[in-house]
């Protein structure tokens, strides 16, 4: 049945993208502008006539009104949507938060460099004194998993891919290769840890990665489930505007 296709989708802006804050597990919500990328997001999908057999995304409620206001438009509201904490964004430990320029004037550029975009340093723990602990270790959403004892304060790339990917193999893969259109609505660095994977991209070359909000990206697989040629990370969207929202998000870490 190959050529598989998979389409991704990092959510619109959220509140929290439009301040510059280290974000990870706290639940925000999208930014006007956010709901419209998302709007964006699914006309263009529309207009390319993806349609869907089943949706896959996180906990989150950026990722979640993304994902519906897409569904809306394309008149498939009543696909099935399975949510997973394991495509949740990575969890930003200590820094969430955090304004990312007032980060890099404190720290340095290229110490907040390494802790967004390194593939294997995580950023500082989260105690339980931390402003936003309380509320995302008690929210109901995590009753079934991640269990407490194994809840996670911190995580690196690796650590965020270590946790996706089972959910990648298990339950992603194999509707793919049943041939359902699988679209995935999540986050910047989950699916960074997805993508990873696919390319078969080393570390250096994943930490050159941005992905931006709100434009989705295809990818088109082979039987074993790797890119064919020409297959990888198409955005659907026009190069320039692409290459400008990408260049916007890895400018997020420049001190002022
Ligand atoms: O919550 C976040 O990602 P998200 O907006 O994709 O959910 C992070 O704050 C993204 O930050 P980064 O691009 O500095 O890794």
């Amino acid at each position: 049945m190959a050529p598989y296709k998979v389409v991704m989708v990092r959510h619109g802006e959220s509140e929290w993208n439009q301040k510059n804050l280290f974000c990870g597990w706290v639940d925000a919500h999208l930014s006007d502008k956010g709901k419209e990328e998302a709007a964006k997001a699914g006309q263009a999908l529309k207009d390319s006539n993806h349609k869907f057999d089943i949706a896959f995304t996180s906990l989150l409620s950026r990722a979640h009104e993304t994902l519906s206001i897409i569904l809306k438009i394309l008149g498939q509201e009543t696909i099935p949507v399975e949510q997973t904490w394991r495509l949740n964004e990575r969890h930003y430990g200590a820094l969430t938060g955090l304004n990312k320029t007032e980060t890099a004037t404190k720290y340095g550029e290229e110490q907040v460099q390494i802790w967004r975009r390194s593939y294997d340093v995580p950023p500082p723990a989260m105690d339980d004194k931390h402003p936003y602990y309380q509320e995302i270790i008690d929210d109901p959403r995590y009753t079934n998993g991640p269990p407490r004892d194994h809840f996670p304060m911190f995580e690196s790339l690796k650590l965020t891919i270590e946790r996706t990917l089972p959910f990648w193999n298990e339950k992603i893969a194999p509707r793919i290769k049943e041939g359902k259109e699988v679209i995935i609505v999540a986050h910047g660095n989950s699916l960074r840890g997805i993508v990873k994977h696919l390319d078969r991209m080393d570390e250096e070359r994943i930490m050159g990665l941005n992905l931006p909000t709100g434009i989705p990206f295809v990818y088109i697989l082979d039987e074993r489930l790797r890119p064919c040629r020409d297959g990888s990370l198409k955005f659907l969207g026009d190069p320039e505007t692409v290459k400008k929202a990408v260049e916007e998000v890895a400018k997020q870490g420049k001190a002022k």
